[in-house]
């Protein structure tokens, strides 16, 4: 067993409020998000009460504050699922971090998981969890959407990107050796197989949420053979979705134009190696307002687990003061993967809602509320 959960983090970002922008079409906003027209199916079973179970890993730092207020606003919903509890502290299986086998029958069983964030040790110690769950089930693709939340003014308004990152190799694969003493080696590992599958994916996403274009983002100019690999492997699979246009741009150049003018990537999807998957998702989120705003689904053929971009933010956790959104919001994607779309459309109508009023808005958005407040404000709007 492992110690260890808890860092040190940057400090928090500040945004401006506005005034509510024109109604959205919170339909639409969700339609967008993730398609009902799902890519990997969810095949999870009722159980007797006639609910779906779900795995639950409430994760560290703020992870239990911000899974409390979902749990609050799915009983408030009555929402048909039951949640599952599960504990991930990590053990040592053939000398390499693993789950307990109890979370893996759970997660395999349900097919389905919310997750909070999970605390990892710098330099020493055990391999990131977030990383071994997404190896054990086989995650194979991190779809991260990044939308501009009504209201909430940013330098930029309408910003809706699609991201999806390939989640079980490349820089994070965790291969790494000491050469000699002060010369160390870190292996970027990119396969065909993984490559393939996730930039598949990335066009059956674009086709399903109406976008147009994939563009993948890589630096094969440096990396000749590993995002060589991945590009290549792009233009093949690009062949089979002759529908939709596909070209590729240089990670830096992603960079300075996203930071420059988002608005030109909302009609593409994005499809790009691990670590670029990670970096641009969070430099998304600085676009919008912040961590506290974006979620993910961790996507396998064989069962999905949803979780905020965000980390465990120890520079806030235990206070009251984490915005559970950006779980909320993950949650909500995993309601449409279950297809329980329905009761997603009503949340997120809720949580939009109260963002956009802008009076119970926790401090990460200029606001004052605790996250018990902001989710007492959207249970009351329900
Ligand atoms: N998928 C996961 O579980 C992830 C886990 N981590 C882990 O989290 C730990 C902390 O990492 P950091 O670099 O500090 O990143 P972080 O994402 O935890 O925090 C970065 C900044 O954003 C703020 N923030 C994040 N989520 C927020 C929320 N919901 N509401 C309000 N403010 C929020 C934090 O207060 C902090 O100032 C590390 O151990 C890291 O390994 C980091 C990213 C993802
Ligand atoms: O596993 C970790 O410690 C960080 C993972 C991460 O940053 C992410 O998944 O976005
Ligand atoms: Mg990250």
């Amino acid at each position: 067993m492992f110690a260890l959960r808890t860092l040190a983090a940057p400090a928090q970002r500040q945004c401006v409020r506005a005034a509510p922008r024109a109604t959205v079409s919170f339909a639409r906003q969700a339609q967008r998000q993730y398609s009902q027209e799902r890519v990997a199916k969810f095949n999870g079973k009722k159980d007797a009460d006639g609910k779906f179970p779900v795995s639950l890993i409430e994760g560290d730092g703020i992870g239990p504050e911000i899974a409390v207020a979902v749990k609050d606003i799915f009983a408030a919903a009555k929402t048909p699922i039951t949640w599952e509890p599960i504990n991930v502290d990590p053990i040592l299986k053939d000398g390499k971090t693993a789950i307990p086998d109890a979370a893996i029958e759970s997660i395999k069983r349900n097919k389905i998981a919310l997750k909070g964030p999970l605390a990892t040790p710098i330099g020493k110690g055990h391999v990131s969890l977030n990383l071994t769950l997404r190896r054990t089930f086989n995650l194979f693709a991190n779809l991260r959407p990044c939308r501009s939340v009504a209201g909430f003014k940013t330098p930029y308004d309408n910003v809706d990107t699609v991201l999806i990152r390939e989640n079980t190799e490349g820089e994070y694969s965790g291969i790494e050796h000491v050469v000699v003493d002060g010369v160390v080696q870190s292996i970027k590992l990119i396969t065909r197989d993984a490559s393939e599958r996730v930039l598949r994916f990335a066009f059956q996403h674009a086709k399903s949420i109406g976008r147009t274009k994939v563009r993948v983002v890589h630096k094969a100019t440096i990396m000749k053979m590993s995002d060589g690999l991945f590009l290549s492997c792009a233009e093949q699979i690009a062949k089979e979705f002759p529908e939709i246009e596909f070209d590729a741009e240089l990670l830096d150049n992603t960079c300075l134009k996203m930071t420059t003018d988002p608005l030109p990537y909302n009609d593409k999807v994005l499809v790009m190696p691990n670590l670029y998957g990670d970096i641009l998702s969070d430099m998304c989120a600085g676009l919008i307002g912040g961590l506290g705003l974006t979620p993910s689904g961790n996507i396998g053929d064989e069962c999905s687990i949803f979780e905020a971009v965000h980390g465990s933010a120890p520079d806030i956790a235990g206070k009251g003061l984490a915005n559970p959104t950006a779980l909320l919001l993950s949650s909500m994607m995993m309601l449409r993967h279950m297809d329980l779309g329905q009761y997603a459309d009503r949340i997120e109508k809720a949580a939009f809602a109260t963002l956009a009023e802008g009076k119970a808005l926790t401090g990460d958005l200029g606001g004052k509320a605790s996250t018990q407040q902001f989710t007492e404000a959207i249970i009351n709007k329900l």
